[in-house]
């Protein structure tokens, strides 16, 4: 859309999606289903799109709907800033904003009351920054205005963003160079006693640093797929992750029982005032992923029981600390929400390892599925989307797209709870602005632009995954399995389903670097055969308006995909049966000590 094409009733959407943000804050009952559109499904709306079916919000007898997730718990140091006050109303950048003048219509078409204050906003907006009176901000251009549509396709023009240019890591940053000289110094300066965090800290990776550890398992296709996931891949079939978990239980958790890394120079001055992982008596090894071990430990004085991921120290990196993780601590401390896995602090071991002290959970939603006999219930998938698309709510209503959803990355304990993990991949969007990587999301839950080589994608890359979750806890079975790293094969998967798009069912699909390749026509929509009203299959069984949930997470044109906010209304969600009572969903033997 021309920048033009927006304009005031932009801005007061999305300060009434301000309004909404503040009201669920407040936490009272049920708001979160009435929260204003985004701005997207605005502009859809005024495209003369068709809006997700809505209808007025049940609420479950047994009250799960009412559930107060707005509800703050303790703060934790949120270099986002996302409560702060008197700070300008701005609105998430989506993969069209980024090319558009979004904030200055937002911020110069009204000033602000105290009341509209913001709850979502801007990464740039970190606590250590002084900030402007609103008045003040508000004449603030911002440097995109001046940016055309289209130079985003050029690597070599990104502009910064006014965080980077003005918080206090600003060095006036020109060059890739510089941007890791900045890396350098975030990371010596910073600690992680939850007093100083920054996002820019994680967004100051460059590009190419960025490619570098997302291709360092030799994936050419997407992210350095871990032992286990590379197994899946290529015995066709998923390992338990649960199988691999190793009985250790020695007196101590020394770092000297695992294979802590040699210490590398990672500037340690940031763990000054960090607790030792002695702290903490090992109980078992649980998981090894790409980036990290995780253990399952005991507090030693609360006796409290905490999962513990030791960071992987990646040697061949200049400055040893993996950035993936330094993002992924830095916005899982600044996090706050029910669904969201909760990080209690970081604490050091006796060489230079570094652990991340999380909140346990006993199960993920892939070792949960490989040892299910049936699926989900229609009521149990409810409550687990509920509360995916919450968390993703509110990720994205923080400008964090999660880049890597799928079921091994959904935590799950015997009250019911869903929370999502392992935020390696994840990132603030918006700053800096420029193409992201597109080696990102597992395979086989990620979306088409993304496989199509797409260079700027947003958070629809996020709602493709959650449609695959979705139909996975339906089936139990992953929608569509690739081969692994076959860009080609997998979108063959998904087109063999949904069809093989055209120009007409996704303007731009022609143009883009994928589209190229000779896929097999198929111009049905397939995807109902697999979820039919009514079965005599053992297919799974999904209403007329649960088909349409899923169809519209899975609509591959990422523009008309649903965003989280219509997700979260839609009519399924609505329909008897209602999502089950957290409290009454099935729990789970647990493979781990
Ligand atoms: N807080 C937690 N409580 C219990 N188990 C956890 C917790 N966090 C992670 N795990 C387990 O450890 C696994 C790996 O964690 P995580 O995904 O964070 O690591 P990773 O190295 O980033 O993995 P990946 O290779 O998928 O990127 C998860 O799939 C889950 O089974």
């Amino acid at each position: 859309m021309a920048a033009g094409g927006v304009e005031v009733s932009r801005s007061s959407v999305a300060i009434d999606r301000t309004r909404a943000f503040n009201s669920r804050q407040g936490g009272r009952d049920g708001e979160r289903h009435q929260t204003k559109r985004p701005i997207e499904a605005d502009r859809r709306r005024r495209d003369g799109r068709r809006d997700s079916p809505k209808g007025p919000r049940l609420v479950s007898q047994r009250g799960e709907v009412r559930e107060e997730y707005g509800v703050q718990k303790r703060r934790k140091c949120s270099p986002a800033g996302w409560e702060g006050k008197d700070r300008m109303v701005r609105a998430p950048l989506s993969e069209k904003i980024i090319k558009t003048n979004q904030f200055v219509d937002v911020a110069t078409t009204r000033k602000i009351s105290s009341e509209d204050q913001v709850g979502v906003l801007s990464p740039e907006h970190v606590p250590s920054v002084s900030v402007l009176p609103v008045e003040a901000q508000l004449d603030v251009q911002h440097p995109l205005d001046d940016l055309e549509e289209g130079q985003l396709e050029d690597d070599r023009q990104v502009v910064q963003a006014p965080n980077i240019a003005t918080s206090k890591w600003a060095t006036g940053l020109e060059s890739p160079k510089d941007e890791e000289d900045v890396i350098t110094d975030v990371v010596r300066s910073s600690r992680w006693n939850r007093s100083s965090l920054s996002p820019e800290s994680g967004e100051l990776l460059s590009e190419a640093s960025e490619e570098r550890r997302s291709s360092s398992s030799g994936s050419g296709s997407g992210r350095p797929i871990s032992a286990r996931e590379h197994s899946e891949h290529e015995l066709g079939s998923r390992i338990d992750m649960d199988v691999g978990e190793a009985e250790c239980s020695p007196p101590d958790f020394s770092v000297s029982e695992i294979d802590e890394p040699a210490s590398p120079d990672v500037g340690l001055s940031m763990l000054a005032g960090s607790r030792d992982v002695n702290e903490y008596q090992k109980l078992s090894k649980i998981n090894e992923g790409t980036y990290g071990i995780v253990y399952k430990a005991k507090d030693r004085k609360t006796d409290e029981i905490v999962a513990l991921k030791m960071i992987k120290m990646n040697m061949e990196d200049e400055y040893g600390f993996p950035l993936t993780s330094l993002r992924e601590i830095n916005i899982l401390l600044s996090c706050n929400h029910p669904s969201i896995v909760n990080v209690k602090e970081v604490v050091v071991g006796n060489g230079a390892s570094v652990f991340m002290v999380m909140e346990h959970l006993e199960h993920d939603l892939r070792g949960v599925m490989d040892r299910m006999k049936q699926p989900f219930s229609t009521s149990e998938v409810k409550c687990l989307m509920i509360q995916l698309l919450e968390g993703v709510k509110y990720l994205h209503s923080n400008w964090i797209i999660h880049r890597d959803l799928k079921p091994s990355n959904l935590l799950l304990n015997n009250s019911g709870e869903l929370k999502i993990c392992d935020f390696g991949m994840a990132r603030q969007y918006g700053s800096p602005i420029k193409p992201y990587t597109q080696l990102v999301v597992t395979q086989w839950y990620r979306s088409p632009e993304l496989l199509l080589g797409t260079k700027v994608y947003s958070t629809a890359v996020d709602m493709w995954s959650i449609g695959c979750i979705m139909a996975e806890l339906l089936s139990l079975k992953p929608l569509f399995r690739g081969k692994s790293q076959n860009d080609i094969d997998q979108l063959q998967q998904i087109f063999a389903v949904l069809g093989t798009p055209s120009e007409t069912v996704w303007p731009g699909f022609t143009s883009l670097p994928g589209a190229k390749a000779k896929f097999r026509k198929q111009p049905y929509n397939l995807l109902r055969k697999k979820f039919p009203a009514a079965s005599f299959t053992g297919a799974p069984v999904l209403s007329e308006l649960g088909f349409d949930l899923l169809n519209r997470l899975l609509n591959v044109d990422p523009e008309k995909r649903l965003t989280v906010d219509e997700a979260l209304s839609h009519g399924w969600f609505n329909e008897v049966p209602l999502q089950k009572s957290k409290e009454f969903m099935p729990t789970f033997a647990s493979k781990r000590n």
